[in-house]
């Protein structure tokens, strides 16, 4: 039997969307004679849907639409499968459902909901008790919803909807499924991006095909779905142990069908050792997840580009390369035109020239503006604007210019290195790039204040303060060019700045989009490296030597971030034990106590007061983060991985007893 999975780059409620790559997969599946193909969980409203699934009228739609897929379905030779919700009695099921030749055979529903990490299901769904079957009417006709097995061309199948294969062997339904005589088991998901989850996704379906003796099929949604959450598309099919299939992650397209025959004939030998996965290249995932996040992002915005204030220090350059990547993937997989249509963001002119560009190498697509100023002009009153002057981009650059537009905004405390390091990086992707300071600005609040106040305000007196409105007076100037330019303004923060509200509330957190808030700072430096000999970013070569700091304190004070706070490796190991293992003060400090032997036992301790203290302060400054992607296996974003109460004892006791 020639089995098919489908990875589909759906979005909720975006009805006609979802419906045309249905079909797409369907035609697609059709031509290459596949028998039996299983689309992602939820794919016709969408997985995020959020408490609409708590709304009659979203299920009734559905099911409406899944009228229109039936149509679809007209080969008698093929099953389909399709996930949506069913609303029965103000309770919302998470269904399969088994379509051939126009007929409904059925709605298999999900047994186990997923209710960690980001996941929250039992507040949408209701799970379905194993064994039990009913009957429903809709449009005047009888359906069949539950736990059911299905038959097509003599072989039986079943279902494990994503989270019910993540549960234990006596839960999940593989087992009674493998009793009632079943010989493929189905599993649609919405299974969410996590650097290196892959592995652990391959090795569930592969085990469960050799537990269960069983062939197993697994289809993933693909991309990001609502604005968080990226799913990697991830098709398996596996027998008896053995890998089968397994496509290539994180697809720009809209459709990803891949498929391969089963023998149901031959009974091969069930393998007992798993061949293990190639361990996963986590920047490389990285890279591809973010950028496809930021594309998908873009274009279900509606935007036409993202501005950033880029400082030329690791978090903002990581961002600028995460556009230009989005650039470089999308080109490559789509095609030029391909990509400029599909991200929504270029006219009919523009996409004509990148035609003729392909005619005529090292045509420019957009005419580059002259350079006015030769270098930044510290303390000049006026704004001084830089662009590249190079006629010679790449088509790439070209298309990145008119998606990324960065501005270096300087005060007397930023320094040359910072400055050089943001033209450079904006220079080698083709990013449109200006440079203006914001000492005028910043004097004017301080002069203002101080006059209120009727004294003078100092470093030594006023240290937060002065920090804080340089970081403020940047930003409404950067909004004011997201604004003029239609664009997305992208904020910079990363996790670790996240932990400990490292960071000024509306000024660098101002922004609509923060991609990199669920990655922490030391792997952002080391993805840096890597991205400049991986990926040929010469242009990083300056950020990648330099040390992170807020130039917020005059140069001579030589800020760092790591004099403010402390290492951020150690940071990080203290974030993780504390919200990712779920450990108390006490044990955070024994586990670090054990781990950094050489390490001096009392600055251990105020690192780990520090950590919490400023941890418990700042959970309002995380409740304010604009929306960021969900990258690594955990992250800090209230709305979706972790909460935290915002007024809190801030662990004042466990800290005193440390
Ligand atoms: N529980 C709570 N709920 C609501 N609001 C609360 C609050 N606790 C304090 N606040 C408010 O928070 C205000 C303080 O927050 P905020 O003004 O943001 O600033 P704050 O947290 O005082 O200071 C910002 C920190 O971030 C660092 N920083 C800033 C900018 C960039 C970078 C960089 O790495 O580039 C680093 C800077 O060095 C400094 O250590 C207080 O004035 C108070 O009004
Ligand atoms: N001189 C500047 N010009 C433009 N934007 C700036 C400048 N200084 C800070 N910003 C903005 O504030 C953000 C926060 O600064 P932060 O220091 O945390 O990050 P970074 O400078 O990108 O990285 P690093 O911390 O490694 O120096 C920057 O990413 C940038 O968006
Ligand atoms: N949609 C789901 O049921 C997802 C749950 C599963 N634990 C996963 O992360 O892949």
């Amino acid at each position: 039997m020639r089995l098919a999975g489908a990875a589909l780059n759906q979005t909720p409620i975006d009805w006609e969307n979802n419906l045309r790559n249905i079909r797409e997969a369907i035609e697609q599946a059709r031509a290459a004679r596949v028998e039996l193909l299983c689309l992602p969980e939820l794919c016709l409203t969408g997985y995020g849907c959020e408490d609409l699934f708590l709304h009659d009228w979203l299920s009734e739609t559905a099911l409406q639409h899944l009228q229109t897929v039936r149509g679809y379905c007209t080969d008698p030779g093929m099953v389909v499968c399709v996930g949506l919700p069913v609303r029965l009695d103000g309770r919302t099921y998470n269904t399969a459902c088994v379509i051939r030749n126009q007929q409904i055979l059925g709605f298999a529903a999900k047994q186990w909901l997923a209710n960690d990490g980001v996941h929250y299901e039992p507040r949408f769904f209701t799970s379905w008790k194993a064994g039990n079957i009913q009957d429903f009417s809709f449009g005047g006709e009888e359906f069949i919803i539950g736990d059911l097995t299905f038959e097509h061309q003599g072989i039986t199948f079943g279902f494990e909807i994503c989270e019910d294969a993540w549960r234990s062997a006596q839960d999940r339904p593989a087992g009674r499924l493998k009793a009632r005589g079943v010989q493929l088991i189905v599993n649609p998901s919405a299974s969410h991006f996590a650097m290196s989850k892959t592995d652990v996704r391959y090795q569930l379906v592969l085990k469960a095909s050799r537990d269960y003796a069983v062939t197993y099929l697994y289809a993933n949604l693909l991309g990001n779905e609502a604005g968080r959450i990226t799913y990697d598309g991830e098709i398996l099919i596996a027998r008896n142990g053995e890998l089968i299939k397994r496509n290539q992650l994180l697809s720009y397209k809209d459709v990803d069908l891949e498929f391969a025959d089963v023998d149901f004939a031959q009974e091969p030998p069930v393998t007992e050792h798993i061949t293990p996965l190639p361990t996963p290249d986590e920047y490389r995932e990285l890279n591809q997840a973010l950028s496809l996040a930021l594309f998908d992002y873009l274009r279900k915005a509606r935007s036409k580009g993202f501005v950033l204030s880029l400082s030329g220090g690791a978090d903002s350059c990581m961002c600028a390369v995460g556009v230009a990547e989005l650039v470089r993937l999308g080109v490559a997989e789509l095609g030029v035109e391909g990509f400029m249509r599909k991200a929504g963001a270029y006219s009919e002119d523009e996409i004509h020239f990148a035609r003729d560009y392909r005619q005529l190498p090292g045509g420019p697509l957009v005419e580059p503006r002259k350079e006015t100023d030769a270098g930044r002009v510290q303390g000049a009153s006026h704004s001084a604007e830089q662009t590249t002057g190079n006629e010679q981009l790449s088509l790439n650059q070209q298309l990145t210019r008119r998606l990324l537009t960065c501005a270096y905004q300087g005060t007397v405390n930023s320094s040359d290195d910072t400055y050089l390091s943001a033209k450079e990086v904006a220079e080698s992707i083709g990013a449109v790039f200006f440079s203006w300071d914001i000492d005028q600005e910043v004097q004017g609040y301080t002069g203002k204040i101080e006059h209120a106040l009727g004294r003078a305000l100092s470093w030594q007196t006023d240290d937060l303060t002065l920090q804080n409105i340089q970081a403020r007076v940047r930003a409404p100037s950067i909004w004011m060019l997201a604004n003029v330019l239609n664009c997305l303004l992208i904020t910079t923060s990363n996790r670790s700045e996240a932990a400990v509200g490292y960071c000024t509330m509306d000024g660098d957190t101002a922004g609509s989009i923060s991609p990199i808030a669920g990655v922490d700072k030391a792997f952002v430096k080391q993805w840096l490296v890597w991205a400049e000999t991986e990926l040929s970013y010469p242009g990083l070569h300056r950020v990648n030597n330099l040390q992170p700091t807020a130039e917020l304190r005059p140069l001579e004070d030589m800020q760092t971030d790591e004099r403010d706070l402390m290492p951020y490796p150690l940071l990080n190991r203290i974030e993780r034990l504390a919200f990712y293992e779920r450990l108390s003060p006490q044990q955070v400090l024994a586990r670090l106590e054990g781990e950094l032997v050489d390490a001096d036992a009392e600055q251990l301790k105020v690192y780990v007061k520090r950590f919490y203290s400023l941890w418990s302060r700042n959970q309002w400054k995380r409740e304010r983060y604009a929306p960021s992607f969900h990258l690594d296996d955990y992250n800090l974003d209230p709305r979706s991985w972790l909460r935290f109460p915002i007024l809190s004892g801030g662990f004042a006791a466990e800290l005193a007893a440390l």
